[in-house]
């Protein structure tokens, strides 16, 4: 491997992997103002990788070179073999085929559809809430999570499925998600887990939770409905070279792919949404102003949206502030090479994108909410901000997101005053998602 570029000692990672495991941003953090914005190091004292938060370098590995790269099996073969071989988890012509046909139920235009299902969810929780903050404080990570799969649920099948089943499904993906990152972050457990029959056991976990999926998309196909909802415009989508729907199997497995991919990064999106308003009641004061302009008491619609663009920028700023997805990586399929780095095939390259939103060289004072950042215009370095990846492996739901958050905190903050909950201390745990450790504590009143 060329030393061009620093590498961290191999007993420096051990000696810091605990502090690692409990505070990943901390210790990265230490290391790039240490060894600057691109270094080598062994994920595990084992495996060479190279780290970067330089966006020119993430723009290579993401979008320019990508098809030197293939997702990194650290994560994604785990998480493939408990939830499916969807896109988030394949490669190659099947990635592309899967892509080509999912695609355009995902375009901007078709998702007008949608906005009618997650109003309806957004309005239906209002009651359960309004309950619960006259209670106390309360937990939005949690209420954000319940929320965001109550959403991605009625979207896809547009029914009211009873809240005892939504419930079930929900804790059995996040179970599924968390025994993955113990597959990924302690790999040396793993015989251990496989004798135990714990790989077993969550095994079962995934088939239970694909046999109610299954059973949603049966009712569906043998009811001979067609309703305005994303199953049915991947029920409706054809392959491009031979004209056929999806197997089964593969529609389960994209189902379940969304699923993942598509509540918890949501979910934490808005929590974040939460505590960065409670911390500014001007944004607040903006955001109800741009509100009243456009759309009153009305609910706002799929057309509303547009004009809501001090409430866009705001959700932009977040997902800069607080990237969900605080990190990706791939792995090359052959030698490469950017600016003299040389990366071996096989080698691991960590994008870092939290690092990248971060970076003082490319954002001005990156550690204050300033959500003007993104008004209409602004100039934004390449890759600097990419909370939803970038290049041909974009994240397909980013339109459907980006509408979620602004529905969701939209109908909200015209209802509820709200404040952190003193003494309630909020620190980011970077999972697979990045996400509020304690949660976070707030109290709501109905606005007067
Ligand atoms: C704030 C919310 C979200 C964030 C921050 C986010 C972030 C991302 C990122 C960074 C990637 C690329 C990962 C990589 O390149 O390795 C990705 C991929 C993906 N996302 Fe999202 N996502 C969000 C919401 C959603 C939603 C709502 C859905 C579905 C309804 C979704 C479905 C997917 C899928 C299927 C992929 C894989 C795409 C492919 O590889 O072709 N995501 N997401």
């Amino acid at each position: 491997m060329s030393s061009n570029i620093p590498t961290i000692p191999r007993l420096k990672t051990l000696i810091t992997s605990l502090k690692f495991l409990r505070d990943p941003i901390t210790v990265i953090k230490g290391n790039l103002a240490e060894y600057g914005h691109t270094y080598r190091f062994y994920i595990g004292g084992i495996i060479p990788a190279t780290f970067t938060a330089d966006p020119a370098f993430i723009q290579h590995i993401l979008q320019k070179n990508h098809r030197m790269y293939k997702k990194s099996p650290i994560h994604f073969e785990h998480l493939g073999h408990f939830v499916g071989k969807g896109l988030l988890t394949i490669d190659g012509d099947h990635w592309l085929r899967q892509r080509r046909l999912i695609q355009p139920s995902f375009h901007r235009s078709r998702l007008a559809n949608l906005t009618h299902l997650m109003n309806e969810v957004i309005v239906e929780r209002r009651a359960k809430f309004g309950q619960e903050i006259q209670q106390g404080p309360v937990n939005m990570a949690e209420h954000m999570m319940d929320m965001a799969f109550n959403i991605i649920m009625r979207s896809i099948f547009s029914v009211s499925v009873p809240e005892e089943q939504v419930r079930k499904m929900s804790d059995q993906i996040t179970q599924i998600q968390a025994f993955v990152i113990q597959l990924i972050r302690q790999p040396y457990l793993n015989w251990w887990r496989k004798l135990s029959g714990k790989i077993k056991e969550h095994e079962d976990i995934a088939a239970d939770l694909e046999q109610s999926i299954l059973t949603l998309v049966q009712q569906r196909q043998t009811s001979g409905e067609q309703r305005d909802d994303l199953l049915q415009m991947l029920l409706d989508s054809r392959y491009e070279d031979n004209g056929e729907a999806m197997s089964q199997q593969q529609l389960l497995d994209e189902l379940k792919i969304i699923f993942v991919a598509g509540h918890e990064t949501s979910a934490n999106g808005l929590a974040w949404a939460w505590y960065l308003l409670s911390q500014h009641p001007e944004a607040v004061a903006k955001i109800r102003t741009e509100l009243d302009a456009t759309v009153g008491e009305r609910i706002p619609t799929f057309e509303d949206l547009p004009k809501l663009e001090y409430l866009s920028q705001v959700v932009d700023e977040v997902l800069r502030m607080y990237p969900p997805a605080w990190i990706t990586d791939r792995m090359a399929a052959e030698d490469d090479e950017f600016n003299g780095i040389k990366i071996a095939k096989g080698a691991i390259v960590a994008t870092y994108i939290y690092g990248a939103h971060h970076s003082p060289e490319h954002w001005d004072e990156p550690e204050v909410f300033k959500p003007e950042r993104f008004v209409k215009g602004a100039k934004i370095p390449p890759f600097a901000y990419l909370p939803f990846g970038g290049g041909p492996r974009l994240c397909i739901g980013n339109h459907f997101a980006l509408m979620e958050m602004q529905l969701v905190i939209a109908e909200m903050i015209k209802r509820y005053d709200f404040a952190l909950e003193p003494g309630h201390e909020v620190v980011p745990q970077p999972l697979i998602t990045l996400r509020p450790k304690d949660g976070i504590w707030m109290r709501f009143w109905k606005r007067q």
